[in-house]
C-alpha cells in the first residue's frame, strides 16, 4: 500500500491528515527556509516562494527515508505564510512581532497562501511530482485590547504563519475566509487531492475505513 509521507513538524498538518482518515509517516525535513528563500531572488513572487519552500522539504525527505517505506510512497511538502500589504510573513516568534502584526492586521483581510509538493517516489527513486498553491483571502475581526493581551499570553500566535489559528484559539478573531480552510491550517485536503491524481495515486487509496474523528 502507497504510505503517504508529510514532510512537516506541524501538529497542525498531521492533524488534518488524521481527521481526514490518514496516519501519515512524519520525517521533518529540518530545510532552513531562510536560506531556501535567499537563493529565489527578490523578485520572486509570493506563490513562487512557498512552493518552492513546500518543494525543498519534500525533496530533502526522499533520501532520508527507510527502504521499506520509500518502496511506495508519496512525501509531501508544505508552507504557509500570510500575504499581507504585499509582504509574506511567516511566523512572528516573539509577542512584540505578533502583537505589531495584529494591531495592523484587525479589521482587514490578508490572504494566505499555502504551497504544497508531492513527489511519488517508486522502489526508492522518485518517479513523479506536483506542486501547487492554494491562496485562502482570512478577514480578521478586531480584537480588544484584553484580548489580544490574553491571546499573546497563550503563545499560540508566535507558533504559527500570520499570528493566528483557524481551529484554535485564533478562531474567535477570525470573521471569515474565502477559500478552503484545511490549507488555512496547513495542509489542503482537496489541493492535495488533485496533486496526488497528478503522480497516479487516487485518495481513496490512501485512507484508513475509520478515519480518527477527535
Ligand atoms: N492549527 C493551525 N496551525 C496553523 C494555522 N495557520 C498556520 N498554522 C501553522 C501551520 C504550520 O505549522 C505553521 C506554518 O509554518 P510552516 O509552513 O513553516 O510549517 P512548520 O514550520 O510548522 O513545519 P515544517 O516547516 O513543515 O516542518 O503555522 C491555523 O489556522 N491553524
Amino acid at each position: 500500500m502507497t504510505r503517504l509521507v508529510l514532510a512537516s513538524a506541524s501538529p497542525a498538518r498531521r492533524t488534518v491528515l488524521r481527521k481526514a482518515g490518514i496516519e501519515p509517516y512524519v520525517h521533518v525535513s529540518g530545510v532552513d527556509e531562510d536560506a531556501v528563500q535567499a537563493t529565489l531572488g527578490p523578485r520572486a513572487t509570493p506563490h513562487h516562494v512557498v512552493t518552492e519552500l513546500a518543494r525543498a522539504k519534500a525533496a530533502a525527505v526522499v533520501p532520508a527515508l527507510p527502504a521499506d517505506i520509500v518502496a511506495d510512497a508519496v512525501v509531501i511538502g508544505c508552507d504557509s505564510m500570510l500575504l499581507l500589504d504585499g509582504e509574506l510573513q511567516g511566523k512572528p516568534h516573539t509577542a512584540d512581532v505578533a502583537r505589531a502584526r495584529w494591531r495592523s492586521m484587525a479589521g482587514r483581510s490578508g490572504t494566505l497562501l499555502t504551497g504544497h509538493c508531492v513527489i511519488r517516489v517508486h522502489d526508492g527513486r522518485p518517479v513523479g511530482e506536483s506542486s501547487a498553491d492554494s491562496a485562502t483571502v482570512v478577514h480578521f475581526g478586531t480584537p480588544s485590547g484584553d484580548d489580544l493581551e490574553a491571546y499573546l499570553d497563550s503563545g499560540e500566535p508566535m507558533q504559527v504563519a500570520g499570528a493566528f489559528t483557524l481551529d484554535g484559539l485564533g478562531g474567535w478573531f477570525i470573521d471569515r475566509i474565502e477559500g478552503d480552510p484545511s490549507s488555512v491550517i496547513g495542509i489542503g485536503l482537496p489541493l492535495v487531492r488533485r496533486l496526488l491524481g497528478d503522480v497516479g495515486v487516487g485518495i481513496a487509496e490512501l485512507w484508513t475505513a475509520s478515519p480518527d474523528p477527535a
